[in-house]
């Protein structure tokens, strides 16, 4: 049986990050020459000599069209080629999605316009706790993070209630535009996802009631800095959920961690990057892999990203697909426990990993 985490003592978990001044502010002061100790950060040499550009470690390409349009063969085939990617990789590239590139390009600027805002007007939506709907500030929670990330960010969550910061004017559109198209991009994927691991089309949507399914909208924001080598965007996690998309503003700086190297990811022109999360590996059984990924910092230009997690229904719980759990040969590896859990634990730096 997969082991349980006590969550009786578990507390509401409020993260008690300071107000402090965003990184954005920081780095627009004309004195910041070199880089403020707090946001030092300890890279592990080891990391440092693996880094790869090579073709052969280029990250699969999925034409996701097909999979709507296509022949029975071309579908079949995207669906091969998506066992491998989720199982090899555990990320791809997204081509052919059908999210307009003016909405995304009117998005980034969105969220360019949002960070632009004097500090006092982002700190209304200062948000407390993970669970608060609307979350804006710089990359910092005691319990989790050692040092200061070099970056600040916005989050909302957009679906299955829709909310944005009220300003800039026009932001609230874009961001519902963009978050619906999204979305039907996941939709899709996790049809397609749930065949390749020979379970039926809607398998996925009913064990994480995706009807009532998280998705956030969240955007990161780093400034160029000073000493990008000693400072970091946001060390090497996964992300929680099912499926994180994502998309950035040309300026590199995302990596991801493949037969331990860590790669640079270059994205296409108009392509989304897919990232498999925690929950999708569990509730495969591990035959999906969550990637472990990072974003670095750069001397010349402000990077932004926006990233969409999609995630199970807050309280369903997830675990295993029985039909991918084998007493003998693949055993549970998984705790289990609600989507909304597994955030609140991993907030006070109590989730040490998925597997409890
Ligand atoms: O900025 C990036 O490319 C990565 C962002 C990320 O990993 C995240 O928001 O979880
Ligand atoms: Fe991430």
């Amino acid at each position: 049986m997969a082991s349980t985490i006590p969550l009786d003592t578990l507390k509401a978990s409020t993260v008690h990050s300071p107000k402090m001044k965003s990184v954005k502010a920081l780095a627009e002061s004309a004195s910041l020459s070199s880089l403020p100790s707090i946001y030092s950060f300890t890279h592990n040499p080891h990391d440092e000599t693996i880094i790869s550009d090579d073709a052969e470690d280029s990250v699969p390409i999925i034409d996701v069209s097909l999979l709507v349009s296509g022949t029975p063969e071309e579908r079949s085939q995207v669906v091969h080629q998506l066992n491998k990617a989720c199982s090899d990789w555990g990320c791809f590239m997204l081509i052919n999605h059908g999210v307009p590139e003016s909405l995304t390009k009117a998005m980034i600027e969105s969220f360019q316009e949002f960070f632009n805002l004097p500090e006092k007007e982002k700190q209304e939506f200062h948000g407390n706790h993970v669970m608060d709907p609307i979350r804006c500030g710089t990359g910092f929670n005691p319990s989790m993070d050692k040092v200061n990330l070099w970056r600040d960010y916005l989050k909302c969550f957009t679906y299955p209630e829709f909310h944005s910061p009220n300003k800039p004017a026009g932001f609230s559109e874009i961001a519902l535009e963009f978050s619906k198209k999204n979305r039907e991009v996941v939709t899709v994927l996790l049809k397609a996802i749930s065949k390749s691991l020979g379970l039926e089309e809607s398998y996925i949507d009913k064990a994480t009631n995706i009807e009532l399914g998280l998705q956030i909208l969240a955007a990161n924001y780093y400034p160029a800095c000073p000493e990008p080598d000693r400072a970091i965007g946001i060390p090497s996690h996964t992300d929680h959920g099912l499926l994180t998309l994502l998309v950035d503003n040309g300026i590199s700086g995302l990596q991801i961690l493949h037969k331990e190297k860590w790669i640079n990811v270059n994205l296409l022109p108009n392509a989304l990057f897919v990232h498999i999360a925690d929950h999708l590996e569990i509730l495969s059984n591990g035959k999906c892999k969550s990637i472990e990924h990072r974003a670095l910092v750069n001397d010349k230009a402000t990077r932004m990203s926006i990233a969409l997690p999609h995630g199970p229904s807050l309280d369903t719980v997830i675990r295993p697909a029985p039909e991918l759990v084998d007493k003998e040969s693949h055993p549970p590896a998984y705790v289990e426990m609600t989507y909304r859990e597994f955030l609140e634990l991993q907030q006070t730096g109590r989730l040490r990993s998925k597997f409890g």
